[in-house]
């Protein structure tokens, strides 16, 4: 294909999503790696460019873990969920809020746009109540499992996030609730970005991880398209395992309450993001609804 037509492939995109509101949720994994965050970034100034609402969220997890490891301390999940004591607390919300958020935003400003780093405290964005237990078997034995600083979100505030958007800066957002006694908690990224895309009633929702996108048991193919129920079977059958669970359901989630289009997409391959939106084929696993 030459040049001109890789442009005039992209313009009815253009078009059509002028305006339009993405979230961008940026994996610890899609991360590892300075230059390819910075191809990341610079895809997501050119969408702000084009006339998009972009909006990133975060993860960090194998910062948060390497961090706590260099510390002495030994990180544990359960069910995917990072057991937070008050220490990893303050361990997680210096990676995520002091060191990756600050490095986003400073890589926005970098290619040539304005960038605002909050977390989900800031301005109420994510309201959260302490997680309870989760109930898991330790050596065939069923055990409640206290997961400490973990949080689940009861309600989204967008209007501090409106409100950045309508002066055109691309917010970016790290992982951190907030309670009602105003105490901070720690919650999953994916789902927090899905949350916030609801509330922004976003038109996509956009997962960057490190695998291609969902794939098939002996990790050979990805799937380039799933609807809910294709999804929701492929965890029972535990082909959709570990870090994929969240992902996939922040994806039905947000399908199931107003967002358009979710995709999982791998942010290690070079300018993943504008592939996905302006090309024909996109790339990853878009997730749709049962009807779409
Ligand atoms: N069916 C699947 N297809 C692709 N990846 C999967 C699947 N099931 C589980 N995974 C795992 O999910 C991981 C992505 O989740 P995670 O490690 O939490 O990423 P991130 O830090 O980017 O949020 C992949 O690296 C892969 O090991
Ligand atoms: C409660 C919980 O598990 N929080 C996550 C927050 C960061 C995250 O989700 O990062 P990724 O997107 O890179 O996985 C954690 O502590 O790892």
């Amino acid at each position: 294909m030459n040049r001109v037509d890789v442009l005039m492939e992209a313009m009815p995109y253009i078009q059509q999503f002028h305006g339009k509101t993405v979230v961008v949720k940026l994996g610890g994994h899609a991360m590892v790696d300075a230059g390819v965050l910075d191809t990341v970034i610079q895809d997501v100034v050119l969408l702000h460019y084009v006339g998009m609402r972009v909006v990133i969220v975060h993860g960090g997890g194998p910062e948060i873990t390497q961090k706590m490891k260099d510390m002495g301390k030994e990180p544990k999940f359960v069910a995917g969920l990072r057991i937070t004591d008050k220490e990893t607390l303050e361990i997680a919300q210096m990676v995520l809020v002091g060191k990756i958020n600050d490095g986003i935003v400073s890589l926005i400003t970098k290619f040539g746009a304005r960038g605002v780093g909050v977390s989900g405290n800031d301005g109420n964005i994510l309201f959260a109540k302490k997680m309870g237990a989760k109930r898991i078997k330790i050596d065939d034995l069923e055990q409640d499992v206290d997961l400490g600083h973990v949080g689940e979100i009861e309600e989204v505030d967008p209007s501090l996030l409106e409100c950045l958007l309508e002066n055109k800066y691309i917010p970016v957002i790290a992982p951190i609730a907030i309670d009602k006694r105003g105490m901070s908690l720690n919650v999953n990224a994916d789902t927090a970005a899905g949350e916030i895309a609801v509330a922004l009633k976003a038109f996509k929702f956009i997962n960057m991880s490190d695998v291609d996108g969902v794939m098939n048991a002996q990790r050979t193919r990805t799937y380039h398209r799933l609807n809910i129920n294709e999804a929701e079977r492929l965890i029972e059958e535990g082909v959709i395992v570990s870090g994929m669970i969240p992902k996939i359901e922040s994806c039905i989630s947000c399908l199931k309450n107003g967002v358009d289009y979710t995709h999982i997409i791998n942010g290690n391959n070079d300018h993943s993001l504008l592939l996905e939106l302006f090309t024909h084929e996109g790339v990853g696993t878009m997730i749709t609804r049962n009807e779409q």
